[in-house]
């Protein structure tokens, strides 16, 4: 593994998955292994999950972790290519990314989408800019399209939750939203759901559909009653459209889970990557109830993160 930026086989991820389930055994298995060495986490939008577990994943592996939010404290990026900087931006991607790769051992990124400029998404073009000049290995701490550390964490959670006997059904269910939300998370949780192997139903309002190479591989069920039937995993997620690109085509609240919407559905467990906005996309009763997962989610980010991390070091 060169970089951590996607799903990438299921071998891996099963390696993935096994590595972090001994370190959330012994969290200080590794504690040698990162001496010396440092990552360096750049942050061009908020976080709190991310940014905290992947401090913690490293300080369990002995390494140092450098936070930067280069939104708010660095300087304003210039991205594209033999731009004339006379406007705006101070200091070039190419410049920024290469002293940020003599400094570090592993530099991990997170840069949303535009929501604006479907071309420059779908193909990654801000997280894909560091990649390009950093010469490091890196970490998506959630891209434009990807969020595969939140991922690994959900995938580390079903296996945990799973029941031996059965091949679990997972049920990943649009919910309503005010604001236009990125497609990095239904994106990344189906790419490494229909990866590992598991069945996967997607369900969402007409206009919701996903880019296809997501998609692929899942059933798309638009009537979500009949989706949810028998569900052992619900995953819980708003996102905005892809086709009539970054818009929001429902805010139908019908479509917000609730305990009446589980009622063919006796065993489900409930997942959100959080944060969540309660009682737009997800009922009180249900994230305070037994079926809840969103916690197990939030705590396996630091050994999923700990598990990438140490697998980078080699
Ligand atoms: N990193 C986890 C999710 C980040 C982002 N959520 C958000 O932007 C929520 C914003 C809000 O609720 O106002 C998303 O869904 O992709
Ligand atoms: N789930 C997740 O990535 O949370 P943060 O945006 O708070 O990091």
């Amino acid at each position: 593994m060169k970089h951590f930026t996607q799903f990438e086989s299921k071998e891996l991820g099963q390696e993935l998955i096994d590595l972090a389930l001994s370190y959330k055994a012994n969290p200080r298995l590794d504690l040698a292994k990162g001496q010396g060495k440092r990552v360096g986490c750049i942050f061009l939008n908020p976080s709190l999950r991310t940014r905290v577990s992947t401090q913690i994943a490293a300080q369990n592996l002995g390494m140092e972790a450098i936070v930067l939010n280069m939104d708010k404290e660095g300087w304003a990026l210039e991205m594209k290519e033999g731009a004339i900087m006379n406007k705006g931006t101070v200091e070039h991607i190419k410049d920024a990314a290469g002293v940020l790769g003599s400094y570090f051992d592993i530099l991990a990124i997170r840069a949303f989408p535009s929501l604006t400029n479907r071309e420059e998404d779908v193909n990654d073009f801000v997280f894909g800019q560091f990649v390009k000049y950093c010469g490091i290995p890196v970490v998506s701490l959630e891209s434009a399209i990807r969020h595969p550390l939140q991922s690994l964490a959900d995938q580390i959670t079903i296996r945990e939750f799973s029941l031996e006997k059965k091949k679990p059904k997972v049920v990943l269910t649009w919910a309503p939203h005010i604001k236009a939300i990125p497609h990095a998370v239904a994106n990344s949780f189906a790419e490494w759901t229909v990866g590992m192997g598991h069945d996967l139903t997607i369900t969402h309002p007409a206009g919701y559909e996903l880019d296809p190479k997501f998609s692929q591989g899942a059933t798309i069920e638009h009537n979500q009653s009949k989706a949810l039937e028998d569900a052992d995993f619900v995953y819980v997620k708003n996102w905005s459209g892809f086709n009539d690109y970054g818009k929001i085509i429902s805010t139908d609240p019908s479509w917000m889970l609730t305990e009446k919407h589980l009622k063919n559905a006796k065993n489900a467990k409930v997942m959100h990557c959080l944060p969540v906005r309660r009682n737009l996309e997800l009922s009180d009763e249900i994230l305070d109830g037994a079926r809840s997962l969103v916690q197990k989610q939030a705590e396996n980010r630091i050994y999923a993160a700990q598990a990438v991390i140490s697998t980078l070091l080699g």
